[in-house]
C-alpha cells in the first residue's frame, strides 16, 4: 500500500510533521492539511511543514509552514531550524539557507545540544514594525497599539514574517491565555489576525514568554514570538537588544541585529519516522 514518509520533530516542544515535496508535489488540501495536523485523525502536530524546491537561486530548500487550522503563515522559528537541521544532514554543512514566503533566512550550526543534535541560528530577517506591515487595521504607533482585553492591553506589534502582538504583564502565569488568546487573535483590530505573546519580565536581560499562536492555540515554544518579544521589549527600554526568552518548552536566545535582522539560536529535537497512510492525502 502506498504511503509517505514524514519526519516529526519539535523545536522546544513546539512540534512538527515534516513532508518532502521536493521530487514529487502533494496535493495538499486545506482540509487534508487539517487532518494531518490533528491529534486523532491524523498525526498531530503543531505546525504542518513542507519542503519544496526553491525558487531563489541563493536558497537550498523552500519551507511552506501550515497551522493545525489549515491557514499558511509566513513564518515559524522553531521549524526553520529544524528543517536547517535537516538539509545541513544532507548537505553536510553547516550552513543552508531556507526560503519562506516572507523571505530567505540563513541558518548556521552553532554548536550541539545536550540531546546530541545541533543548535541552530537563524536570521529570522528583519523585523517590520509599521502599522501597515503588521499589519492592523488603523494607523497606529505600534509600540502602543489600541487594543486589548481584561488584563492584556497596549500591545507592542511585531511582523516576523507573520504577525505578533506583545503584551507585558507582572505574572504570565496568571493570564487566563486560554480565554483570551482566541478573543484577541481574533480581534478586527489585526485583518489577518495575530501570535498573542505575554511576556514578563524576569531579569534585565530574560524574558518569561507564553504565546497563544494563530491557527494554532497555546504551543510550548514561539520561535518568532520570541523574536518579537525580544524586539518589543527592546522598544520599550525593558531589556538590551540581545536576551534570553524562557517558554514552557524551554530557552532562546534573541539578538536584535543593528540592520533590524533578528537572530534566533535554539536547539530542536527528532522524535520519530513515520509513514502516512495514502487516505490522509486522497
Ligand atoms: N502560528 C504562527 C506560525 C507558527 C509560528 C511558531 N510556531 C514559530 O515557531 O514561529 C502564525 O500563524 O503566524
Amino acid at each position: 500500500m502506498a504511503t509517505t514518509p514524514f519526519l516529526k520533530m519539535h523545536g522546544l516542544g513546539n512540534d512538527f510533521v515534516v513532508l518532502d515535496a521536493r521530487t514529487a508535489a502533494l496535493d495538499l488540501t486545506p482540509e487534508r492539511r487539517r487532518v494531518i495536523a490533528d491529534r486523532r485523525l491524523g498525526v498531530g502536530c503543531d505546525q504542518l511543514i513542507v519542503l519544496e524546491p526553491p525558487t531563489e537561486r541563493e536558497a537550498d530548500v523552500f519551507m511552506r509552514i501550515y497551522n493545525p487550522d489549515g491557514g499558511e503563515a509566513g513564518a515559524c522559528g522553531n521549524a526553520t531550524r529544524c528543517v536547517a537541521s535537516v538539509v545541513m544532514d544532507e548537505r553536510k554543512t553547516d550552513h543552508v539557507t531556507v526560503q519562506t514566503i516572507a523571505g530567505l533566512l540563513d541558518s548556521q550550526k552553532t554548536g550541539m545540544g545536550s540531546n546530541g543534535l545541533p543548535v541552530i541560528s537563524v536570521d529570522m530577517g528583519p523585523a517590520r514594525l509599521d502599522w501597515r506591515e503588521i499589519p492592523v487595521r488603523e494607523a497606529c504607533d505600534t509600540n502602543h497599539m489600541p487594543v486589548g482585553i481584561g488584563p492584556l492591553q497596549d500591545p507592542v506589534g511585531t511582523n516576523m514574517g507573520n504577525p505578533h502582538a506583545t503584551f507585558f504583564v507582572d505574572d504570565a502565569a496568571a493570564i487566563p491565555l486560554a480565554e483570551l488568546g482566541p478573543k484577541l487573535e481574533h480581534d478586527r483590530f489585526f485583518p489577518e489576525r495575530a501570535n498573542i505573546g505575554v511576556a514578563q519580565l524576569l531579569g534585565d536581560d530574560k524574558l518569561r514568554l507564553r504565546v497563544w499562536e494563530r491557527g494554532a492555540g497555546i504551543t510550548l515554544a514561539c520561535g518568532s514570538g520570541a523574536c518579537a518579544a525580544v524586539v518589543a521589549a527592546s522598544r520599550r527600554g525593558l531589556v538590551p537588544r540581545r536576551a534570553d526568552v524562557i517558554l514552557e518548552g524551554g530557552t532562546l536566545t534573541i539578538e536584535w541585529l543593528r540592520d533590524d535582522h533578528v537572530l534566533m539560536t535554539g536547539g530542536i529535537a527528532v522524535a520519530f519516522k513515520g509513514e502516512l497512510d495514502r487516505s490522509l492525502l486522497t
